[in-house]
């Protein structure tokens, strides 16, 4: 168990990007959707802890001194060549401002600091992230993960409906809340299919959870997929990991290179699935790797799958500590 919960480190692998797009113009404080309460600086704001860090920033645990409500504050700082990363949060302020879902972390506001640091002011997920909960609990019961997919496909349901694709569906983006909720979060890569940021691709995404028209667009005609089809495949590589308890397309004592990436993803027979699972999550998890992504699943085909439909009740990860 040791070697899987290392190699859940090992998975951030990325694709080289090609070069930036201008990004949305938003300078100092952006107040986000319709509900926000009145957030007038970062100084009404006090750190408490850091949660977690992520790719070129912090995320910390804040007070509002006010309300004495407590908050996420994710703050990205950027090297003066930075330009993509930037441009990346720039994007994901743009989409951030769009979104209004209990399926989507809620961004309340979006500041610029003097120095240049962006800081993203978010609802506070208690139970931390669904890979968190996968290194404490290693696997999860099938009900869980169906409540889980359930959300998951609810959030891609709002987020596709607007014209986003969210690009980076993994364990570490999905969030879980105080009633153990989950909820999607991080869009950094995320791309607006028709709006301000969608001149060329410059998404990126971890690769491990990357559908094969995005990691092979020539063999797999990446070239002509919206997009859409690559969130459901995402999830299915989520499913299948929160049943098995480790990186489910490449075996446990196998090197997540690039190179096995691949072969992986793009080539090969149909993937084996776990013969312990029900036949319900055997079919949903087929259904989203589906390499083709033409005859692939579609979000509102999966919502009415039996693997959601049939669930026997609606826990969700209430029991994570
Ligand atoms: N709103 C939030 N509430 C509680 N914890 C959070 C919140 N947002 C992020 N975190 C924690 O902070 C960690 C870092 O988040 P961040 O979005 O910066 O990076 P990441 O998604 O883990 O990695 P990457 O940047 O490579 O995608 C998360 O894994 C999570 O544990």
């Amino acid at each position: 168990m040791t070697l899987v919960r290392e190699r859940r480190h090992h998975h951030a692998l990325r694709l080289s990007l090609p070069p930036p797009i201008p990004a949305p113009d938003f300078r100092h404080r952006s107040q986000v959707g319709p509900t926000s309460p009145d957030f007038e600086s970062l100084a009404d704001l006090e750190k408490l802890t850091v949660l977690g860090h992520g790719n070129g920033g912090t995320v910390y645990k804040v007070r509002h001194r006010k309300s004495a409500s407590v908050y996420a504050l994710k703050v990205l700082r950027f090297d003066e060549d930075a330009t993509v990363i930037r441009h990346q949060a720039a994007c994901e302020a743009e989409i951030l401002k769009r979104v209004d879902s209990p399926f989507i972390v809620k961004c309340l506001a979006v500041f610029e600091t003097i120095g240049g640091e962006l800081c993203f002011l978010m609802e506070h997920m208690e139970r931390g992230s669904l890979h968190d909960a996968l290194c404490l609990r290693e696997i999860l019961q099938e009900d869980i993960i169906s409540g889980v997919a359930e959300r998951v496909l609810r959030g891609l349901h709002y987020l596709h409906g607007l014209q986003i694709v969210h690009g980076d569906i993994k364990p570490s983006n999905l969030l879980i809340d105080g009633n153990g909720d989950v909820k999607i979060a991080d869009f950094g890569v995320s791309k607006i299919v028709v709006g301000t940021c969608n001149a060329g691709d410059t998404c990126m995404g971890t690769c491990a959870y990357m559908s094969p028209e995005r990691i092979d667009p020539e063999r797999w005609d990446g070239d002509n997929a919206d997009g859409f089809a690559g969130d459901v495949w995402s999830l299915g590589v989520v499913v299948l990991e929160c049943f098995v308890g480790h990186y489910p397309l490449i075996g446990i004592g196998e090197k997540p290179d690039w190179a096995a990436l691949m072969c992986a993803i793009c080539f090969g027979e149909r993937f084996e699935m776990p013969e312990t699972a029900s036949p319900e999550l055997r079919s949903f998890a087929r259904r989203c790797l589906e390499r083709d992504w033409r005859k692939r699943g579609t979000v509102v085909e999966l919502l009415d799958h039996p693997f959601i439909s049939n669930r026997k009740c609606g826990d969700l990860i209430r029991t994570v500590e």
